[in-house]
């Protein structure tokens, strides 16, 4: 087995329990290290840095009081706050670890101990150390970001009187630690405005994170959400955190959330109800403090009308409600949208490309079924593909597409077919031409996807 890459210090006056310690736990840690005497702590700790410490609680011998053993964890501490230090106490000191919990070590083992219990408590105490590591790591990139964002209102774009009204409430939400349901198309902008709202509140120094509903397989969600304790199931081989907990303190952004299935939406109505989540494989809750923000595409209330999204967790995650309006309907952003995007992949490709006066009338006149993300799009790839400075109608992909309007849905009268017709090209929109995505919506294989493009005639608008 692969020992973990830590170093682990022992500190104990009883010879045997150091060998015993070394033996155990050297099958496991690429370095474990022991000393007798705790007045050697000071300058061990100026040279090394050491994932975890072991310290025993009673020194001098025939003392039990402990007290050596806390001062010294004080003394350990303050020179590093973040060390972890597991405890080592006689057999009915409980109360007295209890006590060194109090101050700040991270766990405890009793004496006489049973080698896997201490190989447990370590690695867990070094999973535990790894995993705040990372979470610093990510909150310093995230507060590089929120720097970026930050900057000149460069990223988010919009002047229309619809997105003032969305940025309006935006920021009044933002204040408060209110849930925030974002609803709106495809594209639309609702993970921009879910940073935004994170950016302006209180949690800006803390982390941000996403979770996409849609995108993450069932069966991995619960672990991903909410963590799982070494064993829990096959390839559980270490502790994990979930990113429920890695939010704590900060902003978990749940996207496409109307896409829980139904037993885990019961789970996640559990976490916020009790403010606490319990890591599959484990029976100790550990308490959370997030704010949530969800996103969907689905017209929710509809959802929960069909049966498909519980009522009670609605109302647990919209207590703010805010819509991002498509782009056809906000048609005076496109020319602001397609400049900035089109500065934004200039100076990323190193091109000189300007947008002609009619072009952009030409894109405000388009419908854009995938929104801002669609129009992002379709500049990059114009500026990428062009041939002229100044680009022109023909220079856009949807303008070119000779399935554009053979992509539009039959009107009443409908038959059998007209609908199955209608539902393909729907979601076809609805997810850009992302033909997995279209199969999964639609609840067939690609390969029966494939056969009814045929039938319908609509292979060769799929690009
Ligand atoms: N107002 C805006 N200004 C600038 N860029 C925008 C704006 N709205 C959206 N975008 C850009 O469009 C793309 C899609 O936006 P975003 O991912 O926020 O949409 P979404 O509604 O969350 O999409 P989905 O529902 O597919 O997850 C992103 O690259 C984003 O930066």
């Amino acid at each position: 087995m692969k020992k973990l890459p830590a170093r682990i210090l022992v500190v104990d006056d009883d010879p045997d329990i150091l060998t015993a310690a070394r033996v155990v736990l050297r099958q496991t840690f690429a370095s474990v290290e022991t000393e007798s005497n705790p007045q050697k702590l000071n300058f061990l700790l100026q040279q090394h840095h050491y994932d975890v410490i072991l310290l025993d609680m009673n020194y001098s011998s025939g003392k039990t009081s402990g007290n050596e053993g806390l001062a010294w964890l004080k003394q350990i501490l303050s020179i590093n706050p973040d060390q972890r230090v597991v405890m080592i106490t006689a057999y009915g000191d409980i109360k007295l670890a209890v006590e060194a919990m109090k101050e700040g070590a991270a766990d405890f083992i009793v004496k006489p101990w049973d080698n896997e219990k201490l190989e447990a408590t370590v690695t867990a105490s070094y999973q535990h150390a790894v995993t705040k590591k990372e979470l610093g790591h990510l909150k310093s990139r995230q507060s590089q970001y929120s720097r970026i964002m930050q900057a000149p209102e460069s990223d988010l774009v919009g002047r229309s009187s619809l997105m003032k009204a969305v940025l309006n409430a935006a920021q009044k939400v933002a204040e408060t630690d209110a849930n925030v349901l974002l609803l709106g198309e495809n594209g639309t902008g609702k993970e921009l405005i879910a940073k935004l709202i994170h950016q302006q509140s209180k949690r800006k120094d803390e982390a941000f994170i996403k979770v996409d509903a849609g995108s993450l397989a069932h069966s991995l969600f619960e672990s991903e959400l909410f963590g799982y304790k070494k064993g829990a199931f096959t390839d559980a081989r270490e502790d994990r955190i979930g990113r429920i907990e890695l939010a704590n303190g900060g902003t978990l952004f749940l996207d496409e959330v109307g896409n829980l299935p139904l037993p885990l939406q019961a789970k996640l109505l559990s976490v916020l109800q009790n403010r606490e989540v319990i890591p599959l494989g484990s029976n100790k809750p550990v308490a959370v403090n997030v704010r949530l923000i969800c996103a969907t595409n689905l017209v929710i209330h509809e959802a929960v009308a069909a049966g498909q999204f519980r009522e009670d967790l609605l109302y647990r995650i919209n207590t703010v409600e805010i819509t991002l309006p498509p782009l056809r309907m906000r048609t005076d952003d496109i020319p602001l949208l397609a400049q900035h995007f089109l500065q934004m992949y200039t100076a990323k490709y190193r091109k000189e490309k300007t947008l002609g006066d009619d072009t952009i009338k030409y894109l405000q006149d388009y419908a854009w079924p995938g929104n801002v993300r669609e129009l992002q799009h379709a500049i990059e790839r114009a500026v990428i593909m062009s041939e002229h400075t100044v680009l022109k109608k023909n220079d856009f992909l949807f303008a070119s597409r000779k399935g554009a309007p053979a992509l539009t849905a039959k009107q009443e009268p409908l038959s059998l077919d007209d609908m199955e017709r209608n539902a393909i090209i729907t979601a076809i929109q609805q997810y850009q031409g992302n033909m997995s995505k279209v199969a999964r919506a639609l609840g067939v294989g690609r390969t029966t996807l494939y056969r009814k493009l045929t039938k319908y005639g609509l292979e060769k608008d799929i690009s």
